[in-house]
């Protein structure tokens, strides 16, 4: 019997910075094409766990395992490169660059044309305002041009900071429609999210941080329906 490996591995994360350990000891592994969530209250770890996944931070201690490679060590640009894609929290668009460059800025490395295209079929609302400064986008058009940015890059594994930060219910439920695609057209998807409900009712697979560590985990429906995660964790 053949079983799956998990596109990603990641096992006694060690996050710190100077004397805060902000990530203590955190395992955990998602299979491919799958759509996993780290959820948790504001400073619970979730942003370093994956600033530490995609290169941004560098971990004090643990390993990070990519498609069976060691990148525990491996710089956010060359993991790009080798399909592991970041969308950061608060989007980070450059609001004075058009729409158009925001997104070739998300393609450097290889200036493919057509995947710029395919970003445009996917949001018709960038497309037409491709030669505007993207400053001019509302919260969630920015939000589908940070998520469009790291599609150019043609990622196999995604990961998502609190999309759905500051936006309104109507918009939030783009980005989670988005976002449900985006798995179904086979990329996995690592979703960040203080609004814990609504990322486990998308995700297979979900862990509950506090504190730096995991305080539950499990099938993202069976945490839903946790009693003791409910009322710890998710509020009323
Ligand atoms: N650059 C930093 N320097 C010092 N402490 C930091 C830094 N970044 C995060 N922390 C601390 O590490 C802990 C975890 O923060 P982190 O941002 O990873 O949590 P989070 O769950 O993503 O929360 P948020 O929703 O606020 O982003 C917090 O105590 C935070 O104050």
């Amino acid at each position: 019997m053949s079983t799956t490996e998990p596109i990603l591995k990641v096992e006694d994360l060690v996050v710190t910075y100077g004397r805060v350990e902000a990530v203590r000891k955190v395992s955990f592994e998602a299979l491919p094409g799958s759509l996993i969530t780290l959820v948790g209250a504001n400073g619970a770890g979730k942003s370093s766990i994956i600033n530490a996944v995609s290169g941004i931070v560098r971990p004090k201690s643990g390993r990070i395992t990519f498609e069976g490679r060691d990148i525990t060590r491996t710089q956010a640009h060359t993991l790009v490169g080798e399909g592991l894609v970041q969308v950061p929290e608060g989007r980070q668009i450059l609001g004075t660059l058009t729409i158009h460059e925001n997104l070739q800025l998300g393609g450097w490395h290889t200036n493919d044309a057509a995947a710029i295209q395919a970003v445009y079929e996917r949001f018709p609302v960038l497309a037409e305002r491709r030669d505007l400064p993207a400053g001019a986008l509302s919260g969630g058009e920015q939000q589908m041009l940070a998520i469009g940015r790291a599609l150019v890059a043609r990622p196999t594994l995604i990961l998502l900071d609190e999309p759905s930060m500051g936006l309104a219910p109507k918009i939030v439920d783009e980005v989670f429609r988005v976002i449900e695609e985006i798995r179904t057209s086979g990329t996995t998807v690592v979703l960040v999210e203080q609004n814990a409900r609504r990322a486990l009712r998308a995700a297979d697979h979900g862990y509950v941080l506090a504190s730096g560590e995991i305080a539950h985990e499990g099938r993202a429906a069976d945490l839903l329906a946790d009693e003791r995660v409910v009322q710890a964790y998710l509020g009323v």
